[in-house]
């Protein structure tokens, strides 16, 4: 099952608005005013058969990154798919609006649909570069304007959450498990749902957050909080004790055998029973008999040397008498990097002097606002941790928490526009363009080329000039041996143009697309800007429309 699979759902948050099942939230007034108000000029100004072209692209990678995972597009193709203002939509853009709008006016926004427009992207999962529009869109002015909001927000923030993961990812290894437990400290339900859905594109293994798990099917996992530890302060608290034999059947009591390997761990871990807690030992017990075959526990929250560590290892053994393998421990707290080695440690202890092998390889789950830096310090250190718990940091993206995608008129009509700036990093690349990325012979992306849609592609074997698009002498030959076009039409004439990938495609998409980009580009600290062209006809373009349109000032 997949997201696209799932109906109706609590909240009544996601709901079937058309053929496609998508977030409720996710509608056509989920936008900024202005797009309406302006979508009544033009419809004033007559304006309403003019086509238009508009790109959707970021100025600047995030996080001092330089590349971007672009992630957002289904979200964004079912938005058009169900594009309709309903009746009571109108009905409160009627009383919202100023006064004097005419009726006709509403009777055109009841009938818009997006069926007009094509949608030209990326595909989802692959790395974007500032300037090359990840998302171009064709079709009558009123419509394409009126999706701009809503498509920046489906695609600024799940970009940048996809590229966040990524970046986990690649300082953890590939042989670390990433979790991502940041719900409750997203930017709201929806926020949390798509720091969810996004950190597995980017990677992440797995979320905490159920509801997640259900409408993306993504991996749910999760150990225990510290509330299940302290409530229980002596194993006289416990009802029950007992835990049926895997492989007899037999009922045992499952303290009983936690208290007897107590006693032989205290000269192995060189631990007290009476400095361990009992409270904690009889949590350990208890979540143990509810979680035989999955038993993981938080360790860290008297003291994990000398009392998690060893009434945990206390507990995995009494399950190991009874058929189980216990799974790992979760330390949250304390110097990560010191604490993993010495649960490694003592595991290993127990290992031999218990004849477990199993017992090294017990996970180590590691939490507590963990972030990209603190990975690459612990990686540093050293540490013996397999699997990182990421909240807060992963979900807010505390590093940088927008992407700047905009969304810009290049065309109208056929004539190309182009905005201004006294920022050079603002002026717009007019024109309906086509984009390509360039191979080398290594199977590595060598550089964008943004050209002129009546252009023909760069050729495999053929020198191309690639232009830094406003610094004059910048400049390049290349010789792809492979080039790729990077626009597929998604969406026309009121249908997705392509077979969507799964979710467990966009992600393993991202890696097969990271791994074609050089390591100087991807390493953490000041990393090599990735080359964005234009070829000469779009430079000479750019630049004649440049001085058309910029004013001559007067000097008196
Ligand atoms: N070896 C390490 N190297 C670098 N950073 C670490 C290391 N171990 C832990 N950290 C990070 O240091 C920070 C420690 O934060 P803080 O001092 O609030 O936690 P704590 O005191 O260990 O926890 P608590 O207050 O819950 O007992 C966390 O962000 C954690 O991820
Ligand atoms: O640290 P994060 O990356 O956000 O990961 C999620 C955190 O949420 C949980 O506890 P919570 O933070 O609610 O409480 P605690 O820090 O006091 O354990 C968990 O124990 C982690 O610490
Ligand atoms: O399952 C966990 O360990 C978990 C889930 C959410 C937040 N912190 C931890
Ligand atoms: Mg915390």
């Amino acid at each position: 099952m997949n997201d696209r699979e799932i109906s109706c759902n609590s909240g009544g948050q996601f709901m079937d608005r058309g053929r496609m099942n998508q977030n409720g939230v996710v509608q056509p007034l989920l936008t900024d005013l202005y797009q309406i108000t302006m979508a009544y000029a033009y419809w004033k100004s007559g304006k309403t058969d003019d086509q238009a072209v508009f790109d959707l692209f970021f100025r600047n990678n995030p996080f001092h990154g330089e590349f971007t995972i672009f992630a957002g597009l289904e979200e964004c193709l079912k938005f058009l798919d169900s594009f309709h203002y309903s009746q009571s939509d109108i009905d409160y853009l009627r009383q919202t609006l100023p006064e004097g709008i005419e009726n006709e006016f509403f009777e055109y926004l009841g009938n818009l649909t997006a069926h007009d427009v094509t949608l030209y992207a990326i595909d989802e999962g692959t790395v974007a570069f500032p300037r090359v529009p990840i998302i171009k869109l064709e079709g009558p002015l009123i419509i394409v304007q009126l999706l701009e909001t809503t498509l920046l927000t489906l695609v600024n923030y799940a970009s940048l959450m996809a590229t966040n993961a990524a970046r986990y990812r690649m300082v953890a290894g590939k042989h670390v498990k990433l979790l991502e437990f940041g719900l409750r400290r997203a930017q709201g339900p929806d926020g949390g749902l798509s720091a969810s859905k996004y950190s597995y594109t980017g990677g992440f293994d797995g979320t905490s957050n159920v509801l997640a798990g259900k409408l993306f099917n993504i991996p749910v996992k999760g150990t225990h909080a510290h509330a299940y530890i302290t409530s229980f302060s002596s194993v006289g608290e416990l009802k029950t004790r007992l835990l049926k034999h895997k492989q007899t059947g037999v009922m045992e009591d499952l303290l009983e055998h936690a208290i007897r390997h107590r006693q032989l761990l205290s000269h192995v871990l060189d631990v007290s029973t009476e400095e361990s807690s009992e409270g904690e030992l009889a949590a350990m017990v208890s979540y143990a008999i509810a979680f035989p075959d999955g038993f993981m526990a938080l360790v860290d929250t008297y003291d994990v040397k000398r009392s998690g560590l060893f009434n945990f290892s206390a507990v995995a053994l009494a399950l190991n008498d009874l058929g189980y393998h216990a799974l790992g421990i979760r330390i949250d707290s304390g110097d990560l990097a010191y604490l993993s080695c010495l649960a490694r440690e003592a595991f290993e202890k127990v290992a031999e002097r218990f004849k477990v092998p199993w017992f090294n390889k017990l996970t180590i789950v590691a939490s507590n606002d963990i972030n990209e830096d603190t990975i690459l310090s612990l990686n540093e250190q050293g540490h013996k941790i397999d699997c990182f718990g990421i909240g807060t940091h992963l979900v807010t993206c505390q590093r940088q928490p927008a992407l700047g995608c905009v969304y810009k008129l290049v065309e109208i009509n056929g004539q190309a526009r182009i905005k201004l700036s006294q920022d050079v990093e603002k002026v717009t690349m007019p024109g309906n363009k086509n984009a390509y990325r360039l191979y080398s012979a290594d199977g590595h992306a060598l550089i964008d080329l943004l050209q002129k849609d009546s252009e023909l592609p760069p050729a495999v074997g053929q020198k191309v000039l690639c232009r830094h698009p406003f610094q004059e002498s910048k400049r390049a030959y290349v010789i792809p041996s492979h080039v790729e076009s990077l626009y597929k039409i998604y969406w026309k004439a009121g249908k997705i143009c392509q077979l969507l990938p799964t979710l467990e495609q966009v992600r393993e998409k991202v890696q097969i697309s990271l791994k074609t980009l050089r390591n100087d580009h991807k390493r953490t600290l000041n990393p090599t800007p990735y080359k964005v062209a234009v070829s000469d006809n779009l430079y000479n373009f750019i630049h004649d429309l440049w001085l058309q349109n910029a004013p001559i000032g007067e000097l008196s």
